[in-house]
């Protein structure tokens, strides 16, 4: 039985954040993730957990100063200390809600910064969360995200440049966030690529998020093929979280109205 989340910073959003955890949990989702915790106290999302039988899935380190345009940190030179400054605190937040997946993303550097030297401090900044979140049973996340539409000039875009990357980091508790509208957009591909991260020799796949493409609307809004590739997945075995990062195509109907994809796959009571 494959496991969703509902990405609550993209679902269930026309209510406070704290009230989107009983709406998701009453829509059928086993499990929550969104980008960041940290405008709340841990222990109130903890007892939103708890109430609705929920698991935290996966959330992000801090990234910087995101209504000033940052989406990340771990690629800047010269934020190594912000970078470890949010590494602390979400490493407190991830104790107290039980979640044992943390996405660092990387950001985008300054125009003209050294290829080199950007890689470099990406290397060094995730091999140090790598090695730090290791001694709490955490997996840490690395994702490719479009530099097409979403994010120009976003370091790390490619799902082939991700799985090179974790080679280079070395570290066996990091793993590729596998966003498939990301994906679909930078290069296809996604049936080949969920059997190459999921069931070759290596696993490389430790998380999955999904939207349609165009417009990262619900499955079945686009041109992904998505009950195939979740048929694959069923046959894959795989039996971590699929998180539903899509932007509800019918904001004014709720993010409810367009869950028709998910009645499959949603939880029963009992
Ligand atoms: O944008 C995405 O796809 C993500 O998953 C990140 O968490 C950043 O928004
Ligand atoms: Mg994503």
């Amino acid at each position: 039985m494959l496991k969703f989340a509902a990405n609550l910073t993209f679902l269930f959003a026309d209510r406070p954040f704290l009230d989107r955890f009983a709406a998701a949990a009453e829509a059928g989702f086993a499990g929550v993730e969104y980008l960041f915790p940290y405008d709340f106290p841990a222990a109130d999302i903890r007892a939103r957990l708890t109430a609705h039988d929920l698991t935290q899935a996966l959330f992000n380190l801090p990234a910087g100063d995101w209504a000033a345009g940052e989406r990340g940190l771990a690629a800047l030179p010269g934020r190594e200390a912000d970078f470890r400054a949010g590494l602390d605190q979400a490493r407190r937040y991830a104790e107290t809600l039980g979640c044992t997946r943390l996405h660092a993303m990387a950001g985008i550097p300054p125009i003209g910064a050294d290829p080199e030297l950007v890689r470099a401090t990406y290397l060094a900044n995730i091999r140090h969360a790598a090695r730090t979140l290791a001694a709490d049973g955490i997996t840490l996340m690395i994702e490719p995200i479009n530099s097409r539409i979403d994010m120009p000039g976003y370091w790390l875009d490619s799902p082939r440049a991700a799985f090179a990357l974790l080679d280079a980091i070395g570290e066996a508790n990091v793993r590729v966030q596998y966003d498939l509208y990301h994906a679909q957009i930078m290069e296809g591909d996604l049936a080949r690529t969920l059997e190459y991260g999921l069931a070759g020799p290596v696993p490389r796949i430790g998380h999955l998020q999904v939207a349609d493409n165009p417009g990262r609307g619900e499955p079945g809004s686009g041109e992904i093929a998505y009950p195939f590739l979740f048929a694959i997945l069923e046959r894959l075995g795989y039996d971590g979280w699929i998180g539903c990062e899509y932007k509800p195509a019918n904001l004014a109907a709720g993010t409810e109205a367009g869950l028709g994809w998910f009645a499959p796959y949603r939880r029963r009571a009992g």
